[in-house]
């Protein structure tokens, strides 16, 4: 609600609506009862809007987005318009995070006061709408076209001391915001409005703004890949330049484009996934959740193995201000990695002046040395037989209550849990390259892993600034089990005609960051290779004995990987692998040698050349990964299609603004035109079992029920 009190000739109108004070229909209608009240209260000379609690607004309500409620009145626009016409002088006070809706109140307001630790941002871009109610139009009025497009564009939020150079601030207060509001509000009581309203005033600037709108332009162009609501923002700034009313009503066409279009469904979607897995539970046993069980309390944590993930993962525990001892048994590697930890951490070691984080690092080759840890994360080679060694050791020097994280990223939690006497204590901690940037931590639950242990997982993923996310136990987990049959398909579609760049090409126009084949150039195509030995699909000679070259263990099989790295092509590191690259640089050039094999393959095995649409390259890519997706959640290894799109959001960098490859089927694709495309090529290519659609995908295409409407029935 919001709560009207009066001090002296002063209205305050304060939003308390915790805990984050979004501007529900509720909220709104009292704001605009406040209002009224105060424009009608003859002893009202000025009114102050701000908000309880920890912040003002994070602005809308993005709950209310897509149903009637949004729309009732009054609507937000309604409000703020409501707010801009008012006759006696608005102060706006902020603190805390203001954000959207709440940015857009201030600026229909005569005067914008705020805290000195307030955090301002236009957040609407990234759940795919314009911001509207005049943002697009006042905003470059206020601080200029260069700053609007950077705030509005980027979604990155500004500190009060920014706000404050850039105009967007009257004035920033460190003392009690109420009395400085108040006190501020009293003061302005007499200023004439005329030139307070920030609609009547022309963008500063104006002579360049063609060419500060043409670079922005063209850097969405490049970045956008598919994505709608960067360029509709654009569009809508630019209609600042036009007269206010012309400006407003061009923001109103653009806002009503992407408020009814599909990507800013899948864009809010995406948002409230994020927050969905946190609320975590046992698909085979709902009792098994967040709410019934209790994480340990975890102040040290050890980390065992100093590669690249050992030290990303040491990173993000001590940002997180843990203790952290780091085990490694090659001391120059271990050196090695405190340079890097401690230079990451803006600690200077040749100076000896170590980062306070940096501190809580104790760095060595003894094992006993994890003696009084609470948990240890394991981050050493992906080898089974290694792991199991490494978690024997581990159950004997550790303290019995102990936790046991192991980073795999695909291998048995079970095998590894039966090497300790612990196993109600071993867990899959399954982090993402670089460790301490990409915001996913894959949390995998073994057969006798304890809710207490779940629990720890899920609530040190949080501490550290991750988004855990619970799924159980198989090979590849739920993220590579899917993504590797994107690889899969994506070879065959080599054999079939196309080139290495024309499916990535496809696919970075569908949006992903980079295609399958610069991805394996980059991770390096001798890893994947390495697990294709060890499954016995190929050797490091070719094929094993006695199995033809285009069928492995009763599928369809392409060797074309198996070949490049038999000639040491494993990617970037090696200068070359599906591309060339020149010395140096991480720009993948065709390669005519890649060109020259995949002739040659085809020839040699009667494989025959035809043209292949983009359509099809998406199709074939994309749709056996999301039939793996109905067969996870068919058998029970994750909660629901939530925590796989989050997977493959945060994970893999599917493109959000479809949703993930979940919403992605459900709402864009159509799971009945799925299922007829996946029996298509099921049809024409009978030697590949992933094209066999699963029966959770049957029944619901069948029966035309919708995957996210189920999903959210069946949530906790
Ligand atoms: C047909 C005609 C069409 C015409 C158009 C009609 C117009 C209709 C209105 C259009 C209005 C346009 C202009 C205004 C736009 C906006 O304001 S859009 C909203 C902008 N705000 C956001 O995107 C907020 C994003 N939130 C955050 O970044 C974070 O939540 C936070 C504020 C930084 C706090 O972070 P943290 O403390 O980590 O908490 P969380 O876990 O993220 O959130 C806690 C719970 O709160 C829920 N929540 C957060 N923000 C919102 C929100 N804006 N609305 C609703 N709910 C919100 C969040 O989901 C969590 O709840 P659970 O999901 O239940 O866990």
């Amino acid at each position: 609600m919001a709560e009207y009190v009066i001090y002296e000739t002063v209205a305050v109108l304060q939003i308390n609506n915790p805990p984050l004070n979004v501007l529900s229909h509720h909220v709104r209608r009292q704001l605009m009862s406040g209002l009224q009240q105060a424009l009608q209260d003859t002893a009202v000379r000025s009114i102050v809007i701000m908000g309880k609690g920890q912040i003002f607004t994070a602005g809308a309500d993005v709950k209310e987005f897509g149903t009637e409620k949004a729309l009732s009145d009054p609507s937000l626009p309604t409000l703020v318009e409501a707010v801009a016409a008012s006759n006696k002088p608005v102060v706006t006070a902020f603190h805390g995070t203001t954000l959207g809706g709440g940015v857009a109140l201030a600026l229909a307001s005569h005067y914008r006061l705020a805290a000195s630790s307030v955090k301002i941002g236009l957040p609407e871009v990234e759940i795919g709408i314009v911001p509207t109610c005049g943002v697009s139009q006042r905003l470059p009025r206020l601080v200029g076209l260069q700053t609007a497009v950077q705030m509005i564009v980027s979604a990155q939020t500004m500190s009060a001391q920014q706000a404050l150079t850039t105009g967007l601030l009257d004035k920033v207060v460190s003392g009690d915001l109420l009395s400085e509001a108040v006190g501020f509000a009293k003061s302005v009581e007499v200023q004439a409005l005329a030139d307070r309203r920030v609609g009547s005033r022309a963008v500063p600037g104006a002579d360049t703004a063609e060419d500060v709108l043409d670079a922005a332009r063209k850097r969405l162009v490049r970045r956008s890949r598919g994505a709608i609501a960067p360029l509709t923002c654009l569009q809508a700034i630019q209609a600042s330049l036009l007269p206010f009313e012309t400006g407003m009503k061009r923001e109103a066409e653009l806002g009503q484009y992407l408020w009814t279009s599909w990507q800013t469904g899948a864009l809010r979607y995406a948002f409230l996934a994020e927050r969905t897995v946190k609320r975590w539970y046992l698909p085979g046993n709902k009792t098994v959740n967040y709410r019934t069980a209790e994480p340990l309390v975890i102040n040290s944590v050890g980390v065992l193995g100093a590669g690249t993930m050992g030290v990303g993962i040491t990173i993000c525990l001590l940002q997180a201000g843990l203790k952290v001892v780091l085990i490694e048994a090659n001391k120059t590697q271990l050196d090695k990695a405190v340079t890097l930890i401690q230079r990451s951490l803006g600690g200077r070691s040749h100076s000896k002046q170590l980062s306070h984080q940096a501190m809580q690092l104790r760095a060595t080759t003894d094992y006993r040395q994890l003696g009084e840890v609470d948990l240890v994360i394991e981050a050493v080679f992906e080898d089974l037989a290694l792991k199991r060694k490494v978690f024997q050791q581990l159950d004997s020097v550790t303290k019995p209550q102990a936790i046991l994280a192991t980073n795999t990223s695909g291998l048995d939690i079970d095998k590894i849990a039966s090497a300790t006497q612990r196993p109600d204590k071993v867990i899959g901690t399954h982090f993402f390259s670089p460790a301490n940037v990409m915001r996913l931590l894959e949390n995998i639950y073994g057969r006798h892993t304890s809710p207490e242990t779940i629990a720890t997982a899920m609530q040190l993923g949080a501490t550290i600034g991750k988004v855990g996310v619970l799924v159980g136990n198989c090979p590849g987990f739920v993220g590579n089990r899917m993504k590797g049959l994107n690889f899969t398909e994506a070879m065959f579609l080599l054999e079939e005609g196309a080139e290495p760049q024309d499916v990535d090409k496809v696919l970075e126009e569908f949006g992903f960051a980079m295609g399958p084949f610069r991805v394996s150039d980059l991770a390096g195509g001798d890893v994947h290779w390495r697990r294709r030995i060890q499954a016995g699909l190929t050797t490091e000679q070719g094929p094993p004995p006695n199995t033809p070259l285009l069928y492995r263990q009763g599928n369809r099989y392409c060797p074309l990987a198996d070949m490049l790295c038999m000639q040491g092509r494993f990617g970037q590191k090696t200068g070359a692998g599906w591309y060339r690259y020149e010395s140096g640089s991480r720009a993948a050039l065709p390669d005519a040698v890649v060109h020259r094999l995949i002739l040659k393959h085809r020839q040699d095995n009667g494989l025959q050349r035809r043209n292949i649409s983009s359509q099809e390259i998406v199709e074939r890519c994309l749709y056996p990964l999301i039939n793996e997706g109905f067969r996870i959640l068919e058998e029970g290894l994750a909660a629901g299609p939530q925590d796989i799109d989050v997977i493959f959001l945060l994970g893999f960098g599917w493109p959000r603004h479809t949703g993930g490859p979940m919403y992605y089927a459900d709402k864009v694709v159509g799971l009945g035109i799925l299922l007829r495309c996946l029996e298509k090529y099921r049809a024409l290519h009978p030697r590949s079992a992933h094209w066999v659609p699963s029966s959770l995908l049957q029944t619901m295409a069948t029966q035309g029920t919708s995957l996210t409407a189920w999903a959210a029935g069946s949530r906790l």
